[in-house]
């Protein structure tokens, strides 16, 4: 084994308590409280809809609890007991039809017989060392870490505006970094002192509308880096009714990142009157209508259910976005996103500023492209692909032919040593779900969160783990991003993820804003080059740790989960059953619906999908295949498909679906007046009339400065007795016909107006 990977044996407890505690890596000062839990109005919260309803109701069947089925289960089985006292009890837990639970589970009594030699073999330095056969192997491929070649340095040197970066690093304090005083206020009440190294870099940066790559370990409070410039450069904005817009769009992954990057938002705009909107799947269309006709300044969205309102919910439009977030950029760049940005990006302005962020961001150009970013800079603040500087890394060995012990281990793990504040990660929805059983029966506070949950289940089990009702959380890769919950002590992957990224994600749910945090990973045999990649990008030699679980206390944990199989297989059968009737009553529920509304439901116009479920799913199922496995090699479009093949499968929409009646007429008037040839002349003025109505673009907030000199003080008067947008005013007109105006200008404004892109 490497000289650095000290080896530990799990009956040794070190102290993993998360507590504050000086670090260099960070602002020693950081207090990880938000002043109050942002969770905790997840279930009634506003969600700047502005209605109860948020939480969608009726399209799926009711929660249902786990931990209830098995109290239930438990009663009747005490009072089968009880009444036939003299009848066997022992007819449980030997059955013989356990085969796939078994195999789901990786268990089975023939495995688990324990080897005396474990402790000295998972212990010793060989198990962990690297075959030197395998190191010329692509773990690259895996952990990015390819060098670049001469010509991408060079279409790098082109594309990125490196000029920026450097100076603004050296921000050490928010008031230097001409920030308004809400803000400050704001940041204050959060606890927030000093910038962290990413927002020190991004904030100046993105206060001049350019456009940003940015790249810094997780938890390390990239979130705030983009918010913190978006509402500075809003208060700038027109104010008054008709100036009302939705100027700023978030886009996240997954709908609790959403959330998460709501509340925080909301807290930084407490001092001002610039208004947020959530707009995620499994919360109320409605409420999100509702929401949107007041014309939010930001709105933070998941990318489908945002298409969804840009389709169908008519007063919505990007048509006046100014900036445009991608928060973990690099995932919403996969090709499981792929169709759904195209559409939104197609909606935005082509003038917008836009800045992505991700832990584990690229900076290949290929994949930038897309974007069609405008000289971005590039904001690199820590090495690339690194783990927080005050993450443990530890690995425990599954031995080849012992993979059966995989989930003896980890309740040997969290019954030993990890017993609060623990996210354990799984490959697949059902694995969480039956180890969730197991860890409940074993009487072990334990929740779930993954993608087969309705969103009420998956907002409560995240608030059950953030305020510690339960000490274990279960979790898919649906949690490895993004997620900030405080106090995590330990991240156990149940098994090494397939990439690089999804690991670094994984294990960045601990250790955050220089907090102590540990992570546990179970390597097989296959895991190899994944390992060494993960002990290569951690936090220093201190800080890799190799752990022995004692082959007895494994052995102990086999046999008690094998005698359980058919316990658990008849809490999933409950919960079948359960599901089935909750179904059928909610089919019944919907037929009575139809009959009693039946003239107002086909009133209702209908609505449009961007895509179909069947593609919708498709593309899920590429975008999880994509995440656990790599890139695939093909194209992007029409991968897999015959010339023609792609038109023929797109949804067939009729030419005017989805328009309002005005709307519809115009477009009908206008194909008409195509036909005779005056399509160009029409929808130029149209283009025009729209334009006039539009409200100003933002401006880029000038240096504050102590004493202005005297004609620095005369532009700023202009420009605020104008009522006009400070670029626009110092500009004079807008920069380029076709283009809302040119973000950027006080560093460019000798610059050529730019082209549409792409
Ligand atoms: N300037 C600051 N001072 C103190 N704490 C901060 C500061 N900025 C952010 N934090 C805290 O740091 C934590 C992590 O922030 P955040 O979730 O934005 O990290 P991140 O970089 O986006 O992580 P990830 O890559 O996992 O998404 C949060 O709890 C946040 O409150």
């Amino acid at each position: 084994m490497d000289d650095y990977v000290l080896t530990i044996d799990s009956d040794v407890e070190e102290d993993i308590s998360v507590k504050p505690k000086a670090s260099e890596e960070l602002n020693p000062d950081f207090t990880f409280d938000l002043t109050g839990d942002p969770y905790a109005d997840l279930l009634d919260g506003d969600y700047g809809q502005g209605a109860a309803d948020v939480v969608k109701s009726g399209s799926r069947p009711e929660p249902l609890s786990v931990d209830e089925i098995i109290a239930r289960r438990q009663l009747s089985k005490k009072r089968k007991r009880d009444a036939d006292d003299d009848e066997e009890d022992g007819d449980e837990g030997e059955d013989g039809d356990d085969d796939d639970l078994d195999s789901q589970l990786s268990m089975s009594e023939g495995e688990n017989a324990s080897d005396e030699e474990d402790d000295d073999e998972v212990g010793s330095e060989e198990d962990v060392e690297m075959d030197g056969e395998e190191d010329n192997e692509s773990v690259s491929d895996a952990s990015d870490e390819e060098e670049d070649s001469k010509a991408e340095i060079a279409r790098k040197a082109a594309f990125f505006d490196d000029t920026e970066g450097a100076s603004s690093f050296t921000h050490t304090s928010f008031l230097t970094m001409n920030v308004s005083r809400p803000l400050l206020k704001a940041l204050s009440s959060m606890g927030f002192q000093q910038p962290t190294p990413i927002q020190a870099a991004t904030i100046p940066v993105a206060l001049l509308g350019k456009d940003v790559v940015g790249n810094a370990v997780t938890g390390s409070g990239k979130t705030a880096a983009f918010i913190i410039p978006i509402i500075e450069r809003l208060l700038y904005r027109d104010k008054g009714k008709k100036a009302a817009a939705t100027r700023c769009l978030v886009l996240t992954p997954t709908r609790e990142l959403a959330v998460q990057s709501f509340e925080v938002g909301s807290k930084l705009a407490a001092h001002t009157d610039i208004r947020f909107s959530l707009i995620v799947g499994g919360l109320s269309i409605k409420a999100q209508e509702a929401s949107l006709r007041q014309r939010p300044d930001v709105v933070i969205a998941t990318p489908g259910r945002l298409i969804d309102h840009v389709r169908n919910s008519h007063s919505f439009t990007l048509d006046n976005l100014d900036i445009l977030i991608l928060d973990e950029a690099d995932r919403m760049l996969e090709d499981g996103f792929a169709d759904e940005l195209t559409e939104i990006i197609k909606s935005c302005p082509t003038s917008r500023q836009t800045m992505l962020f991700s832990a584990t961001m690229t900076d290949t150009v290929d994949d930038l492209v897309r974007m069609s970013l405008q000289k971005p800079v590039r904001l690199f603040v820590d090495p690339k692909r690194s783990v927080a500087k005050s993450l443990v890394q530890e690995f425990v060995r599954v031995r080849a032919g012992k993979e059966a012990e995989r989930s003896a281990l980890l309740v040997a793990l969290c019954k030993r040593t990890f017993r609060q504040r623990t996210i354990v990660f799984l490959r697949s929805k059902k694995l969480a779900h039956q180890l969730r059983i197991v860890f409940s029966l074993l009487g072990m506070k334990c929740d779930e969160l993954h993608g087969d949950l309705s969103q009420e289940q998956r907002l409560r089990a995240l608030q059950q783990f953030k305020d510690g009702t339960v000490d274990f959380l279960m979790a898919t890769d649906l949690a490895s991003r993004g997620l900030d919950i405080k106090g995590i002590e330990t991240v156990i992957n149940y098994d090494m993820p397939s990439q690089l990224a999804q690991y670094l994600h994984r294990v960045g749910r601990t250790a955050r804003a220089g907090q102590k945090g540990r992570s546990v990973t179970l390597v097989g045999e296959a895991d190899r080059k994944m390992l060494k990649a993960a002990i290569k990008h951690g936090a220093g030699e201190d800080k890799v740790r190799h752990r022995i679980v004692p082959a007895d206390a494994v052995a102990k944990w086999s046999a008690k989960l094998g005698s359980l199989n058919a316990e658990i297989a008849g809490v999933m059968d409950d919960e079948k059953q359960e599901k089935e009737l909750r179904r059928a009553e909610m089919e019944l529920r919907k037929g009575q619906n139809m009959i009693e509304h039946q003239a107002e439901i086909y009133s209702r116009p209908a609505r449009t999908w961007f895509q179909t479920q069947k593609e919708k799913d498709a593309a899920g199922a590429l975008g999880r295949q994509q995440y656990e496995s790599g890139f695939p090699e093909e194209p992007q479009k029409g991968k897999g498909k015959k010339a023609g093949e792609e038109e023929k499968d797109k949804p067939k929409r009729g030419k005017y679906d989805g328009m309002s009646r005005k709307a519809k007429r115009r477009k009908m008037a206008m194909d008409e007046d195509a036909e005779e040839g005056n399509e160009r002349a029409i929808s130029a003025s149209i283009r025009g009339a729209k334009k006039a109505q539009r409200p100003d673009k933002i401006g880029v907030p000038e240096k504050r400065q102590t004493k202005p000199s005297k004609s620095k003080a005369k532009v700023k008067k202009a420009r605020v007795t104008g009522g006009k947008a400070g670029f626009d005013q110092e500009l004079g007109q807008r920069a380029h016909e076709g283009a809302r105006a040119k973000k950027g200008v006080a560093t460019s404004l000798k610059k050529k107006a730019p082209g549409k892109r792409k």
